[in-house]
């Protein structure tokens, strides 16, 4: 079993990062959605200096911005209240100009992995928006809109700078968001074979109904299979995701194609010292459906708990095995 961590403000100390690879983590993951690789370079050293120290390879996969939808970049956290208006654009809260203009009026607005939830009511080069489930949106959280697809490159131009500077990071790995065809994973490749990349793994995040449905069509092309529960569920729907990660599993094993389970495995150790008990029977169930690997997400990207979610994370992991 592979297991990965989130490098995040909570753990990003080489001490930290060698405990948990002499743990038996198998390595980290960036999610360059928050960042850029060039302004990590003190954390992709901490992570050289890691596999120094444990005398372990420690793979790093950086998680590409691609065709994601997220808010934009916040000063500080703002308070949704239900009930309230917000504007979404010029003269409110930061959202590119191409998710304004697929947004028509009624249309559902998921924050935060739908944390946080608004309904569209007027339209137009801004979005005024009624807030109908509250909370603390914070800087570059991602946005949802059911329903919509927005056409956009595999990758953006800060993905194509941030590959130029994997090579001198020690990147190992990229993951490919909302991956929904053969031809994004095709491009992803050939960027990588343009810096001398080719050696690099390619996991497939499979975080939408198209992404799901075609899977068959270019799970050959990735290598590892990624289900993205948390864009995944807030796509299709919390109630439909157990039915696609099960789909997905049972594909994925009737191919022999490796799959990743990550997001809110353990989340409740983002503030409390261990799992609930659904938790842990969700690691264990997610490993006897044929995950070959799991990855936690804000447990140890911000929790309060990085090492001792690890420890949970391997422990319920060689448990079920
Ligand atoms: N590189 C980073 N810099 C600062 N904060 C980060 C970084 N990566 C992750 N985080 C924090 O940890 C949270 C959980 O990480 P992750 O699940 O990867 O992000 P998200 O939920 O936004 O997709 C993020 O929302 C963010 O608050
Ligand atoms: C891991 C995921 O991707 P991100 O953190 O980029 O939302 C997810 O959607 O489950």
């Amino acid at each position: 079993m592979k297991t990965y961590a989130t490098l995040g403000p909570a753990c990003c100390r080489a001490d930290l990062l060698t405990e948990l690879l002499d743990m038996g983590l198998t390595g980290f993951r960036l999610n360059l959605s928050h960042t850029t690789l060039a302004a990590c370079r003190p954390w992709t050293e901490a992570v050289q200096q890691a596999r120094e120290a444990s005398g372990r390879p420690a793979e790093l996969i950086v998680d590409m911005r691609g065709p994601e939808l997220r808010m934009g970049p916040l000063s500080r956290p703002v308070t949704l209240t239900a009930g309230e208006t917000v504007t979404l654009g010029p003269g409110g809260l930061p959202v590119e100009p191409d998710i304004l203009a697929a947004v028509a009026p009624g249309q559902e607005i998921l924050l935060d992995d739908g944390l946080m939830a608004l309904r569209a009511e007027t339209c137009g080069r801004a979005v005024t928006c009624t807030v109908t489930r509250g909370g603390v949106l914070e800087s570059r959280k991602s946005i949802t809109l059911p329903g919509v697809e927005l056409c956009r490159p595999a990758l953006t131009a800060q993905d194509l700078l941030d590959l130029d500077a994997a090579a001198g990071q020690g990147v190992t790995a990229v993951m490919q968001p909302f991956v929904r065809s053969r031809h994004e994973l095709e491009e992803v490749r050939a960027a990588l074979a343009r810096r001398g990349l080719e050696h690099l793994t390619i996991f497939a995040k499979v975080e939408d109904r198209r992404g799901w449905q075609s899977l068959p069509q270019w799970m050959d092309a990735c290598d590892v299979v990624t289900v993205a529960r948390g864009d995944l569920g807030s796509n299709l729907g919390l109630l439909h995701l157990p039915a696609a990660q099960k789909d997905i599993a049972a594909r994925c094993r009737r191919a022999g194609k490796p799959f990743l389970v990550v997001t809110q495995l353990l989340h409740t150790m983002t503030e409390h010292p261990t799992p609930t008990r659904a938790e842990v029977l969700d690691v264990y169930n997610a490993v006897l459906d044929g995950a070959s690997a799991l990855m936690l997400t804000g447990e140890t990207a911000r929790g309060r708990y990085p090492a001792q979610a690890v420890r949970w994370l391997l422990d319920i992991a060689r448990q079920a095995e």
